[in-house]
């Protein structure tokens, strides 16, 4: 059985395990960077980032942003590849067809994709639980036809999966058949979340490599604090990955760690709190 508790920690002194996640920044710090930093951190792996936009957002939405140059997206992920070391990474919103492709070209140079050492969580990222676009529209082919190829496991919830595959997730059958599809894609394999089925008492993610499915399922919590699950999921993907375990174990390991952190979640501002990584202090 696959424990919140699993990852190693690393005694003083010495280097952790590092990872990268190559993301927007919320500025109501819940989702986003500011997410992947707070699980990655509190998982014991030194995070490293590359940063693709500032978005101005809070608790009740994102009302703008500001795409970072994607030469320098894609400086940010060599610098860090080439000096720090890194053993797994992830994307989360990328903004522009011109931010994926320049991803694309520096994870191929340094050794990050499903083919390569380096394996690559890909949250497809297109829009804030609010509605608001984080994705502009002509990049959903450049996110299908570059980034999915070389993935090594894509984690969509269920707005991003219709976008993707016109399936509309609504049952077991219907989630098997969009990780079908999304499998065809490219990724090495395809994470159907389930969070979005919200008349079910459980919350069941898919798992599929092209041949057998895996469903990791745990309870459903009855909060709007939500704010910041799917990347903190991912996130944690990324870490156990790091530490070299299989995807299905890092899934697993993923999925409970994000339901731990929906257990901890809290109100903040006037709108949707953040799931939260700080019971791993020990207050709870
Ligand atoms: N209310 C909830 N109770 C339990 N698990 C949830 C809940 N909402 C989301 N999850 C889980 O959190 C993770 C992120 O899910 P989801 O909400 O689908 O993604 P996103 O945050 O990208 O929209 C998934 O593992 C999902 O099953
Ligand atoms: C900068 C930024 N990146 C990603 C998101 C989306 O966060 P996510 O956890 O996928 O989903 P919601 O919690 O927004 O449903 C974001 N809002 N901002």
């Amino acid at each position: 059985m696959i424990s919140v508790h699993q990852l190693p920690l690393t005694p003083d002194g010495q280097t952790p395990v590092r990872a990268i996640t190559i993301a927007g920044s919320d500025s109501g710090g819940g989702a986003g960077i500011e997410a992947d930093l707070r699980t990655m951190a509190l998982c014991g792996v030194h995070a490293t980032v590359a940063l693709t936009a500032v978005t101005v957002q809070n608790s009740l939405g994102v009302s703008s942003f500001h795409p970072v140059p994607p030469q320098t997206v894609g400086d940010q992920i060599r610098a860090v590849a080439g000096d720090i070391g890194i053993g797994a990474a992830k994307t989360g919103m990328l903004a522009t067809a011109d931010i994926i492709a320049a991803v694309v070209t520096a994870c191929e140079e340094m050794g990050i994709g499903r083919d390569a050492r380096i394996p690559l969580v890909v949250d497809p990222v297109s829009a804030s639980m609010h509605g608001d676009k984080l994705l502009a529209d002509e990049a959903m082919d450049t996110l299908v036809n570059r980034l999915f190829p070389i993935a090594t496991v894509v984690t969509p919830n269920l707005d991003e999966v219709l976008l993707l595959t016109d399936i509309s997730v609504t049952d077991e059958q219907t989630q098997r058949d969009a990780a079908v599809a999304l499998h065809a894609m490219g990724p090495r394999f395809a994470l159907v979340k389930g969070g979005h089925l919200r008349t079910s008492r459980q919350s069941p993610d898919v798992l599929y490599d092209g041949v057998d499915f895996l469903e990791i399922s745990e309870p459903r919590f009855d909060t709007v604090h939500d704010h910041g699950a799917g990347d903190t999921l991912a996130s944690a993907m990324t870490c156990a990955l790091a530490h070299g375990f299989t995807v299905p174990d890092a899934v697993t390991f993923g999925k409970r760690w994000v339901t731990r952190c929906l257990r901890a979640s809290y109100p903040l501002g006037a709108g949707h709190g953040p799931v939260s990584p700080l019971w791993r202090l020990g207050a709870s």
